[in-house]
């Protein structure tokens, strides 16, 4: 009999099993259980303090959790060692709130950083990338709509046109899964909507699992496949934008003990005006 551990062939994205962290005495996440399947574009949505960047912390093993299990792309990233988990965080795209580019360098040479951990130290300090890695960057470049662009230094880009940058980045490090932590906070309406629809149509064409922080509720329920909202560190919500009703968006933005609750309060006004952060 074969008892040798193989992963599946086609893994989910990410897998959180029970997943209980700590700080101090205070929890900030608590059996959390959820996943995000190939090719899904899924929204974390909760109040400020709910726990959205420990979940990404845990998924990139930032963060060890004291309970539970966390798998990405099918292996428990949360017990690694060093060199696995470099080479594990290399198919993970990271799309932060606070830009994360190099301003003094190109919007190309930034694309051309996703391919850091793929080619040899020396090339990348000398810029010396591959032919074939470059003309990848300008088509990750025109697929985010900035080949126009690919030479302008990226402090001087807008900002929605820095987060497509780094979605191109994302694209030449090969991810498969991508984690995007509040994209869209500092962008104007459209600017934002160009940004998620690009999130969500990378993540549909070429099968990454995405799983993107928010704070708006009208943007999350556009764009998601799905949505899992999370309150005081707790899974409430997992399903779709059609079930994410009056009584879910209480769950997530207003919950406390039913004792507690007043049948008056304005249930309308959740929709549009969620907790402010
Ligand atoms: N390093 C830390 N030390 C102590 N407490 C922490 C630490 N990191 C997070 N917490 C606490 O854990 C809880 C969850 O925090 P987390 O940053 O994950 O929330 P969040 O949903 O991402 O919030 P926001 O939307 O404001 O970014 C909070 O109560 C926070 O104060």
């Amino acid at each position: 009999m074969n008892t040798t551990a193989t992963a599946p062939a086609n893994p989910s994205s990410i897998v959180l099993t029970g997943v209980t962290k700590h700080y101090a005495g205070n929890t900030a996440l608590s059996k959390v259980s959820m996943r995000v399947e190939p090719g899904e574009f899924v929204v974390l949505l909760g109040p400020s303090g709910a726990g959205k960047s420990t979940i990404f912390r845990c998924i990139t093993a930032l963060t060890a959790p004291d309970h539970g299990k966390v798998e990405v792309l099918g292996e428990r990233i949360d017990q690694l060692g060093k060199r696995d988990l470099r080479i594990a965080r290399r198919g993970i795209g990271l799309i932060f709130q606070q830009l994360n580019l190099i301003g003094r360098i190109s919007a190309l040479k930034n694309v051309l950083a996703g391919r850091l951990g793929y080619v040899p130290a020396w090339r990348v300090l000398l810029h010396l990338f591959p032919e074939q890695d470059r003309q990848q960057a300008l088509a990750n470049l025109d697929r985010v709509g900035l080949l126009n662009h690919a030479y302008q230094r990226a402090d001087s880009l807008s900002g929605g046109q820095q987060q497509r940058v780094a979605i191109a980045r994302a694209l030449s490090q090969q991810s498969r899964v991508i984690l995007a932590d509040e994209p869209v906070s500092s962008l104007d309406p459209e600017s934002s909507e160009t940004v998620l629809e690009i999130l969500r149509g990378i993540s549909h064409e070429r099968g990454i699992g995405v799983l993107c922080s928010l704070h708006q509720v009208d943007l999350a329920k556009r764009f998601a496949d799905r949505i899992i909202g999370v309150r005081a560190g707790s899974v409430v919500f997992d399903g779709t934008a059609a079930d994410l009703d009056d009584a879910a968006l209480e769950r997530i933005y207003r919950s406390r003990p039913s004792s507690e609750q007043h049948s008056s309060e304005s249930s309308v006004e959740l929709e549009t005006q969620p907790e402010p952060a």
